[in-house]
């Protein structure tokens, strides 16, 4: 019979497996990168930064990583930051942490949201750059990915997603999303097993989002079609130009 702790043992090897063949199929990570993490405290981000912490530990990998948190003011957590520092210090990563200010009202067009992530985003460049960090990892995984499809299909009619990896600012920054062959299950699995601690967030704009939509829909197709959101995925590799319009 297989045990719990054996059957765990095999889902953190898979895990880690799909994180490598993610960096090895669109070459994610090179010799002698630093590489900065951008850390929310959700469950995927802290999965990221363990993953590449501890795979930088073996001696043949060559990179560093540095994990940011971005703290924004009047959007209260219910973990601060001193767990992630815990973490990170655990880990042997360096932290930082930055708190920002985002007026949601100098643009009142944009969603919240929107600018929101903006500006955290924008402060993360920020980062990379003040640390000589030339890669930005993000921890959307797959199932982020085909919502984002989905999205952009169904509200800007066009096809696009999110990169594994993104050459930006004329190819001297690049983004990397490592956890992109990972589902959202399995991230929740990993989280749970490792006990990471949940953060939950108080943000005054948070309500019903799209995207919050769009996995509904999805759960609804794979009522049906068990595979969907992996078959999603695997059809942004598998392009049929010829049969389409
Ligand atoms: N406050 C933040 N500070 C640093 N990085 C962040 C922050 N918020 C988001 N990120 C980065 O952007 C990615 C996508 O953000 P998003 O808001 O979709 O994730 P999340 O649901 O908050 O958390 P997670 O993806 O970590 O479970 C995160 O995985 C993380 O890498």
């Amino acid at each position: 019979m297989i045990t719990g702790e054996k059957q765990d043992k095999v889902f953190t090897r898979d895990f880690f497996r799909k994180v490598g063949k993610a960096i090895h199929d669109y070459h994610l990570i090179e010799d002698g990168d630093r590489i900065l993490v951008g850390v929310s405290g959700g469950k995927d981000s802290l999965a990221l930064l363990e993953v590449l912490a501890m795979r930088a530990k073996d001696p043949k990998q060559n990179y560093t990583v540095i994990a940011a948190h971005i703290a924004v003011e009047d959007v209260a957590y219910e973990v601060d930051g001193e767990y992630l520092r815990g973490f990170c210090e655990r880990l042997g990563v360096e932290y930082v942490y930055r708190t920002i200010r985002v007026d949601t009202t100098v643009n009142p067009k944009k969603p919240a949201c929107f600018v929101c992530s903006w500006h955290r985003r924008k402060m993360l460049f920020d980062i990379a750059k003040e640390y000589d960090c030339k890669k930005l990892a993000l921890g959307h995984h797959r199932d982020d990915a085909v919502e984002s499809l989905l999205m952009s299909m169904m509200f800007n009619g066009t096809i696009c997603s999110m990169p594994a990896r993104l050459e930006m600012f004329k190819n001297t920054f690049t983004l990397i999303r490592p956890l992109i062959y990972l589902s959202n299950d399995e991230t929740s699995r990993y989280a749970e097993m490792r006990q990471f601690k949940k953060q939950k967030k108080h943000c005054p704009h948070e309500k019903a989002t799209n995207r919050d939509a769009v996995s509904k829909l999805l759960d609804q197709m794979e009522a049906i079609s068990p595979h969907a959101r992996s078959n999603l995925f695997a059809a942004m590799q598998n392009i049929r130009e010829d049969y389409l319009p």
